[in-house]
């Protein structure tokens, strides 16, 4: 265990989120983005965080609300310029996420040079499950992740498929941005990302191992 801390409730630490893009080759190509040579990196604030029970709140300002399934690494021992070799003694567990996003508002940020807020980092837009412990997911590099929308599978991916392992994530991350107990690492979406709709249902999981089902709500 890397923490002596009780990070079971990670959520309400009001940590970091630290997200990474274009993990999966087949989702850079599926956006017609370039497959990247370096993780790239964007952020959501602790608000993001949902849990079921309560709804996903599609924002008021877009009409292309996308679900990502991703495999999340909650941190347990923090640390600064974390090495390759070392990254996985600051693992705590894993958490199975969506990065909820706003793709026409992204569409739009990038078309314009802006940056990603508006369309990654609006409230409700990081559901997440309970605490995975290491025990649990002994290979993070090879597990299923998959999502259905309304009993629908929209995606399926192996963690086989990221570009960049989660110890040189965690090892690049650290020598820009200091890593704390309770941070948590978005380790990007496979592909077959899509829209939803005002209250379609989603039910994602990491194998059979756990499963989580949030509801779309419009923003009042
Ligand atoms: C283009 C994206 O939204 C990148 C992203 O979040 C991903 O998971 O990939
Ligand atoms: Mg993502």
């Amino acid at each position: 265990m890397a923490s002596s801390k009780n990070l079971s409730r990670f959520w309400e630490w009001g940590r970091k989120i630290i997200c990474v893009g274009r993990n999966y080759a087949e989702h850079a190509k599926e956006l017609k983005n370039a497959v990247p040579t370096e993780p790239v990196l964007f952020l959501k604030t602790p608000s993001a965080y949902v849990r079921e029970g309560a709804p996903i709140l599609m924002p008021y300002y877009t009409n292309s609300l996308h679900h990502e399934v991703e495999l999340g690494v909650v941190i347990g021992k923090g640390g600064k310029d974390i090495a390759q070799s070392s990254a996985m003694d600051h693992v705590e567990g894993y958490a199975l996420c969506l990065d909820m996003t706003a793709r026409d508002v992204q569409d739009q940020c990038k078309k314009k040079g802006l940056p990603w807020t508006l369309a990654k980092a609006f409230d409700t837009s990081c559901p997440v499950s309970d605490l995975i412990s290491r025990e649990t997911i002994k290979d993070p590099h090879n597990i299923k992740i998959w999502l259905k929308v309304n009993d629908v599978l929209r995606q399926e991916g192996s963690t086989s498929s990221m570009i960049f392992s989660i110890p040189f994530l965690i090892s690049y991350i650290s020598r820009v941005i200091t890593l704390e107990e309770g941070d948590l690492i978005l380790t990007g979406t496979p592909k077959g990302v899509a829209a939803v709709q005002e209250d379609d249902e989603m039910v994602a999981g990491i194998d059979d191992i756990i499963s989580m089902r949030f509801r779309i709500k419009k923003q009042l």
